[in-house]
């Protein structure tokens, strides 16, 4: 089993630069610590105002600055000059984008705006972008491959998708050659135990349950038990954050490709598992009594969502490596002893 492997890098080059936004966050933070490792310079642009600057290692620049400040972005470019860009800064709760769509557009849509506006002026020409599969909406056919319709059900899978078709002109006009990632369930923490998933509020059902095997919840509310799956729970295409982080590494070689295209590329393990498979996995690798209640569905919650990643696999050389058991037992490391 790997964890951390090491990729071959810009043309032989060393130590290439790439400004990494959000990189304080859940996902954003495991990538930093992955290009480290394989002697990329990363550079964490985050307003902290949903990470946590403790998850970005001390030998790693940081520049505390919010997308929504085009002049303070302006000024990291310009005083970093990076490579490339990868962007994982967001808002990325869909309820509260239902309840607040403002936020979002504002946040995602502007914020995002700004930081295109900034890459084209200095002449950064590639951009990997964190989007999601909540775009496929109710999805016709499972598993999903990339020429699903695009049909988000929600503002924030709205955002993602504008965020998309912005790219789309801006590499029409000015030659920003970019990866859009559209993840599935992202899960599991760093294998060495020094960062995890941290949110708050936590709507995530791994840290839930995990949360509900410390004690620190009474019990794991399942949303639904009636959709047409084999227990009635919803299925989820979990895919562990450090096999997101190889596949971005992989999304900016494939970018620094003289032959490469601008891309739309699903991240999930193409295998499934419900809700209730994950507390019972959850209770075997933590040794713990797992308590659950079957309550009504979460509004806006498909049955199965499971990626067809075939277009990941090949384009990007790249596959997922790790399965359920490691998800669960690297984030029982990290919840049992948090950091931050
Ligand atoms: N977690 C998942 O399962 C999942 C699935 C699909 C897509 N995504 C996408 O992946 C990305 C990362 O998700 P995450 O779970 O790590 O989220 P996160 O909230 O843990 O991290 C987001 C980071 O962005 C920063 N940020 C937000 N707005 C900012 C702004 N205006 N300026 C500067 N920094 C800002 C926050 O402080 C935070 O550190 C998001 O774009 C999300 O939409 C996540
Ligand atoms: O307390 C809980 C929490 C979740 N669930 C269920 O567990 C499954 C997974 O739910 P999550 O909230 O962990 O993840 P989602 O699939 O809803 O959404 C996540 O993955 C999506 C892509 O699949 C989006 O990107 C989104 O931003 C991200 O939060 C769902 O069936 C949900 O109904 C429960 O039963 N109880």
């Amino acid at each position: 089993m790997y964890f951390y492997k090491q990729q071959k890098f810009f043309q032989g080059e060393t130590k290439v630069k790439v400004l990494v936004t959000g990189g304080a966050g859940y996902i954003g933070s495991h990538f930093v610590k992955y290009l480290v490792k394989n002697n990329f310079s990363p550079v964490v642009l985050d307003s902290l105002v949903r990470g946590h600057r403790e998850a970005v290692g001390d030998s790693v620049p940081f520049e505390n600055a919010d997308l929504l400040d085009y002049d303070s972005l302006e000024k990291v470019i310009y005083k970093h000059k990076p490579e490339a860009i990868v962007h994982f800064a967001a808002f990325a709760y869909v309820g509260e984008s239902v309840e607040n769509p403002e936020l979002y557009y504002t946040n995602n849509v502007v914020g995002s705006f700004n930081l295109i506006k900034a890459a084209v002026k200095n002449n950064i020409k590639k951009f990997v972008f964190s989007s999601t599969c909540s775009i496929y909406g109710n999805p016709l056919n499972v598993p999903i491959s990339e020429s699903e319709p695009a049909k988000p059900i929600n503002p924030y899978a709205n955002t993602k998708l504008v965020i998309e078709m912005m790219l789309k002109d801006f590499e029409y006009k000015y030659g920003l050659k970019h990866v859009c990632l559209r993840y599935f369930n992202a899960a599991g923490a760093d294998p060495e135990g020094e960062i995890g998933e941290s949110h708050s509020p936590e709507t995530h059902l791994i840290p839930i349950v995990l949360e509900a095997a410390l004690g620190k919840r009474e019990k794991v509310f399942v949303f639904g038990n009636d959709y047409d799956t084999q227990d009635g729970t919803c299925i989820r295409d979990y895919i562990h954050v450090v096999d997101l982080a190889d596949a971005h590494l992989k999304a900016l070689l494939y970018l620094d490709k003289e032959n490469s295209t601008s891309e739309i590329i699903n991240l999930g393990t193409g295998a499934g598992n419900s809700v209730l498979e994950i507390i019972k996995r959850a209770e075997e690798i933590t040794g713990k009594k797992i308590n659950y209640e079957i309550t009504g569905r979460r509004p806006g919650d498909p049955a199965v969502l499971v990626a067809d990643n075939k277009k990941a696999r090949k384009l990007l050389d790249w596959k997922p490596e790790l399965k359920i058991e490691e998800i669960l037992s690297t984030a029982w490391k990290w919840h049992s002893n948090p950091r931050y």
